[in-house]
Formats: C-alpha cells, sequence, structure tokens
C-alpha cells in the first residue's frame, strides 16, 4: 500500500511520516520510507545524525540509470559494486516489490531507526530555471510505478509542502493520502486546495490533526474539515524532544499519539480490503459473464445479481447496470 503525508509547510508531516513508518516497521511489517520533500528531514526524524542524508546516495540522481533498470537493462548505479549481478530474461517492464534485492535498494536504501529508507536528494543550485525540483521526485515516482506492494506491505512517502506537492504526477500514485493540518486558517487552505485536485483526480485523502491542544481545535478543524478529518495527534512532548535530537523508543510516544498511528494503519488497511473484495468481486463478475457467454445469454443482468456497487475510500466504483456485447 502506497501512503503519502501532505500539508502545508512545518505542519508535521515529516514527523508524522517518521513515526507512521517507526510504527509499522516495529510491527516487522515491510515498509519504504521515502523521503520526497524539498526539505529533506526525514532521515533525522527516523533517529539518523545531521549527517544521515549524506550516506544516502539520492533517488533523484540516478533518474536514467533507474528507469533503465526498469526497463529491464543492467545499469550502473551508485558504485560498481552495487551494479546487478544476473541478467534478466529479456527486456520489458521489471517489477519490484517493497523488500527484495535489486541494485536500486542496494545504492539508495538504508536503514535508519530500524526503517528502511531512501531520499529524492536534496534541492541544488542546478535545480532552478529548466530542470526544476520534480524532475527528481520523477524517480520516486518511476518506482512507485513499478511497485508490487501487496497488502500489509507499506511505502510512506513525506511529500514535498502545500501546493508543489501536486505539481507532478506523483500524487495520483497513492492508496491513502494523510494531509496534515494543524488548527489555522493557512493550514485548513493548503486542505481546500488539496480537497479539490483529491475530488478531480479520485484520490482518497484523509485529514490527521496535528498540533492539537484542546477541544477548540478540535472544533476548529471539524468545522472546516468536516468528515475528512479522520483523527488527530496532540501537541507532543515526545516529539519536542526528538527536535532537540533524542529520538526515543516509540514505547515513551504519549499513548493517544501512539493510538493515531495504529488508527493510519487500521485505515491504510481497510482500503486494501475494499481492493481484496473489489478483486473478489471482478473475479465472479467474469466467472459468470464468461458462463453467460457459454450459454448464449449475454444481456444477463449479471451485475447487478452480483453486487451493485463497491465502495473505495471515497470513490463509489459502479458497476455497468447490464452486460451486453
Ligand atoms: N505533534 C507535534 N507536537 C509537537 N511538535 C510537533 C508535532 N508535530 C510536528 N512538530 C514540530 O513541528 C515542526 C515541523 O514539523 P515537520 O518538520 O514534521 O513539518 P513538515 O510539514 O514536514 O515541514 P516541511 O514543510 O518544512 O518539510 C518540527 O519542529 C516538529 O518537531
Amino acid at each position: 500500500m502506497k501512503v503519502a503525508f501532505v500539508g502545508k509547510g512545518g505542519s508535521g508531516k515529516t514527523t508524522l511520516a517518521a513515526l507512521f513508518a517507526r510504527h509499522l516497521a516495529g510491527q516487522e511489517r515491510p515498509v519504504l520510507a521515502i523521503d520526497a520533500d524539498i526539505n529533506q528531514h526525514l532521515a533525522v526524524a527516523l533517529g539518523g545524525d545531521a549527517h544521515a542524508l549524506a550516506g544516502l546516495t539520492p533517488l533523484g540522481e540516478h533518474l536514467p540509470a533507474i528507469k533503465e533498470y526498469l526497463r529491464g537493462g543492467n545499469p550502473r548505479i551508485g558504485t560498481a559494486t552495487q551494479m546487478v549481478k544476473t541478467t534478466p530474461p529479456g527486456r520489458g517492464s521489471r517489477l519490484v516489490r517493497v523488500v527484495e534485492e535489486n541494485p536500486v535498494y542496494a545504492a539508495c536504501v538504508r536503514r535508519l531507526g530500524g526503517v528502511r529508507m531512501a531520499a529524492t536528494g536534496e534541492f541544488s543550485a542546478e535545480d532552478l530555471g529548466v530542470a526544476c525540483y520534480h524532475s527528481k521526485v520523477g524517480a520516486v515516482e518511476l518506482l512507485l510505478n513499478h511497485m508490487l506492494d501487496g497488502p500489509g506491505e507499506y511505502v510512506v512517502v513525506d511529500m514535498t509542502a502545500g501546493a508543489d506537492s501536486f505539481a507532478s504526477g506523483l500524487f495520483t500514485r497513492f492508496d491513502r493520502t494523510f494531509l496534515v493540518c494543524e488548527p489555522t486558517v493557512r493550514s485548513v487552505g493548503v486542505y481546500r486546495q488539496y480537497a479539490g485536485y483529491a475530488r478531480d483526480y479520485g484520490v482518497a485523502l484523509s485529514v490527521v490533526g496535528n498540533k492539537i491542544e484542546d477541544s477548540d481545535d478540535v472544533d476548529f478543524l471539524r468545522e472546516h474539515v468536516g468528515a475528512d478529518l479522520l483523527t488527530w495527534v496532540s501537541r507532543s512532548p515526545y516529539v519536542r524532544r526528538a527536535e532537540r535530537g533524542t529520538v526515543a523508543p516509540l514505547a515513551d510516544l504519549e499513548a493517544a499519539n501512539r493510538a493515531v498511528l495504529a488508527t493510519l494503519a487500521e485505515t491504510v488497511d481497510g482500503t486494501a480490503q475494499d481492493w481484496a473484495a473489489f478483486t473478489r468481486w471482478a473475479h465472479e463478475f467474469h466467472r459468470r459473464n464468461a458462463a453467460a457467454w457459454a450459454n448464449d445469454r449475454a444481456g444477463t443482468d449479471l451485475a447487478a445479481q452480483i453486487d451493485p456497487d463497491f465502495r473505495m475510500g471515497t470513490q463509489v466504483l459502479s458497476v455497468p447496470a447490464a452486460v451486453t456485447a
């Protein structure tokens, strides 16, 4: 399942993405965290030191080699020792799993705070002008396009702030997008913008309130975000200590905030169950459809016999009223 954290700059995307990835890793679930934020702070939020980012080979700087590998080629990514050693079974689109051995991961993925992570790379002078930062994000988009992630496997992406996160198609690649929202007019303003795009492009969006101090904060979010408000994280002394360089075990996070991480995981898994239900429906539909054709009964209202529609996140997939030629 692919999960994005988006929201206004400083709202807490990186903090919550890191906590969520640590929560999943702590439960031995396969997870890959990716820092696709212009401000690359995920490594430190996971518990890496100030030089942690420097130890990561950036995905964004190896786009051509990653492209070549995913096409079935045998490129050099990172150092020579990290080159793929086997010849692929012919050219064509190569798929990757959340956890596997491949030259892209060997070069670009490192374990930090118990979490496997990769990063697009820092914004640099070359990113100004013609080649913008989003060319770096292209490497993540490509990787996600080729990713086979089943239920129970997670890719957690810390996206760049505000409207910039929908300047590339990456924002449409997620099974669930968590919009981190402080109880402020500006943070809610970013939600409104994002909600419009989410509706237009079928993005499953949930709002996670952050830095909540009292019931007024919750009421404010409820008023402005309505049913999209999934849950909220309180202003946290644990996070404050982490900000000063002490990333303590997740067990030390306040219980209510730990419960929020479980809610996020359940929400993501709920999306997976919806897909599983849809897949079962689709198989049944095709089985009956094939049987109807075999018996020359095309035109029977098979779909209606199974189930009229399937709810998936915020979308309802309408099933055709009748099976016709
Ligand atoms: N629940 C919380 N309680 C206390 N402080 C928090 C909480 N969430 C985030 N913060 C603090 O808010 C600041 C911004 O958080 P963070 O860097 O995660 O935001 P961001 O949205 O990723 O920012 P950017 O847009 O710069 O990438 C940090 O100092 C972080 O420690």
